[in-house]
C-alpha cells in the first residue's frame, strides 16, 4: 500500500498539537494511491487526509497544490481544503516530509466505470477549469512533450523487459509528437491526473475530486485528452464511444471548445498516453523495496497509444 513512511505516535501527537483539532482518536495508512503516503486522521473534530509528500512531489510545488485546493473550494468546486495549524500554516515537516493535513470528502470513486460517470467528469472538469481562473501562482506542465525525452531516457535501456522494441517504438512516436505538438490552445490550470481514483461520485453524481499533485498550467484540452484514455477503454481494450460522446458533450456545456481544441484531441489522446506510459514504465521498472505498491501495468498504455494512432479526426470520439 501507499504508506512509504511510518509515523511513531508521539510524533503524530506533536505534529497534531500544532493545530486546533484536539485529540487523534484514529490514524490509520490508506492502501491505495501510489505517489505519497497518504493517512486517515480522525481527531475530537472530525475526519481529515495526513498527506506525507514522497519522491515525486517537489516541496517547491507545494505552495501551488495547496494554494490550488483552497482557490478551487472557495470558488466553490468541491476538492480537499487545506488545514491550517495555528500559525497560519497549512504545510510542515512530519517524520522528515513536507506533510499537510487536508479535509475529509465524501463519497467514492467509482470501481465499475458507468456511462453517467463519464457524463460526471466531463462537466466537473470543465467546472474546475473555469474555477482555476485567477489563480496566481503558475505552474509549468514538467509531464508534458518537454519532459518526455528525459523520461524515456530513464527506462529506454531495461524497456525490452517489459516488452522487445518498446524503447524504439516509444522513441518514434516521441518524435512525431514533437513535430506535431500542438501550440497555442486554450489553456489555464488543468489537474493532469483526473483518473477514476481521483473522483468521488455519490449516487452517480459526483461529489468532488481528489490528488492535485500534478496540477499545472497547460492546454485545457490536455486534460480532456488524459480522461478520454483513462475513462473510456473498457477492460477489454476497446474504446467506448458512447462514453465519449457523453464526456465531451457534457464538458462543452459548460465550456465550449474551439475549432482548434477538437481538432488538436487526437494528438493530445497519444501524448497523454504516452505520458503515463512513461510514468508507469519507470515505476515498473524501479519497485521501490518494501513500499507495497502494485504498479500499474504500463502495457495499457501502449494499447490506448495505438488506438489513437489510428484516429484522424474527433469522429472516432463519438463527435462531429
Ligand atoms: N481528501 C480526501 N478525502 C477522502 N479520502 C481521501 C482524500 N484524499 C485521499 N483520500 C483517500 O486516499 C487515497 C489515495 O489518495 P491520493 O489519490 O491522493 O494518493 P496518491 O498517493 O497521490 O495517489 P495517486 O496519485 O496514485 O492517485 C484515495 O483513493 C482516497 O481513498
Ligand atoms: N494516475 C496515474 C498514477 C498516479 O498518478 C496512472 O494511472 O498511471
Amino acid at each position: 500500500m501507499a504508506v512509504y513512511t511510518d509515523v511513531p505516535d508521539d510524533e503524530l501527537a506533536a505534529f497534531v498539537a500544532e493545530y486546533d483539532l484536539g485529540a487523534v482518536t484514529a490514524f490509520k495508512g490508506i492502501a491505495e494511491g501510489v505517489e505519497n503516503s497518504n493517512f486517515l486522521l480522525r481527531t475530537e473534530r472530525g475526519s481529515y487526509i495526513l498527506t506525507l509528500y514522497e519522491k515525486r512531489v517537489r516541496a517547491g510545488d507545494l505552495p501551488f497544490f495547496l494554494g490550488l485546493m483552497e482557490h478551487l473550494a472557495a470558488r466553490g468546486f468541491a476538492c480537499p481544503t487545506p488545514v491550517k495549524g495555528r500559525d497560519g500554516l497549512a504545510l510542515r515537516q512530519l517524520c522528515g516530509r513536507p506533510a499537510a493535513i487536508v479535509t475529509f470528502l465524501e463519497g467514492l470513486w467509482p470501481r465499475r466505470i458507468l456511462a453517467v460517470h463519464c457524463a460526471g467528469v466531463g462537466e466537473g472538469m470543465a467546472r474546475l477549469h473555469q474555477a482555476g481562473e485567477g489563480f496566481a501562482i503558475r505552474r509549468p506542465n514538467d509531464l508534458s512533450v518537454g519532459g518526455w525525452p528525459r523520461l524515456l531516457a530513464a527506462s529506454a535501456e531495461r524497456a525490452h523487459e517489459v516488452r522487445p522494441g518498446l524503447a524504439e517504438e516509444l522513441a518514434t512516436e516521441l518524435a512525431w509528437l514533437e513535430r506535431h505538438w500542438p501550440q497555442d490552445l486554450p489553456a489555464g490550470v488543468i489537474h493532469a491526473d483526473l483518473f477514476p481514483d481521483n473522483v468521488f461520485f455519490r449516487d452517480l453524481e459526483l461529489t468532488g475530486v481528489i490528488d492535485f499533485y500534478f496540477a499545472c498550467n497547460d492546454a485545457f484540452a490536455y486534460d480532456i485528452a488524459i480522461c478520454l484514455n483513462a475513462w473510456c477503454f473498457e477492460a477489454d481494450g476497446s474504446f467506448n464511444v458512447t462514453k465519449a460522446r457523453l464526456l465531451l458533450t457534457r464538458y462543452e456545456a459548460v465550456r465550449p471548445l474551439s475549432a482548434a481544441e477538437y481538432a488538436a484531441l487526437p494528438v493530445l489522446a497519444r501524448g497523454s498516453a504516452l505520458r503515463f506510459l512513461l510514468t508507469r514504465l519507470y515505476d515498473w521498472l524501479n519497485q521501490p523495496p518494501g513500499a507495497f505498491v502494485k504498479p500499474k501495468d504500463p502495457l495499457e498504455y501502449l494499447s490506448k497509444l495505438r488506438f489513437h494512432q489510428g484516429v484522424r479526426d474527433v469522429g472516432a470520439y463519438g463527435l462531429g
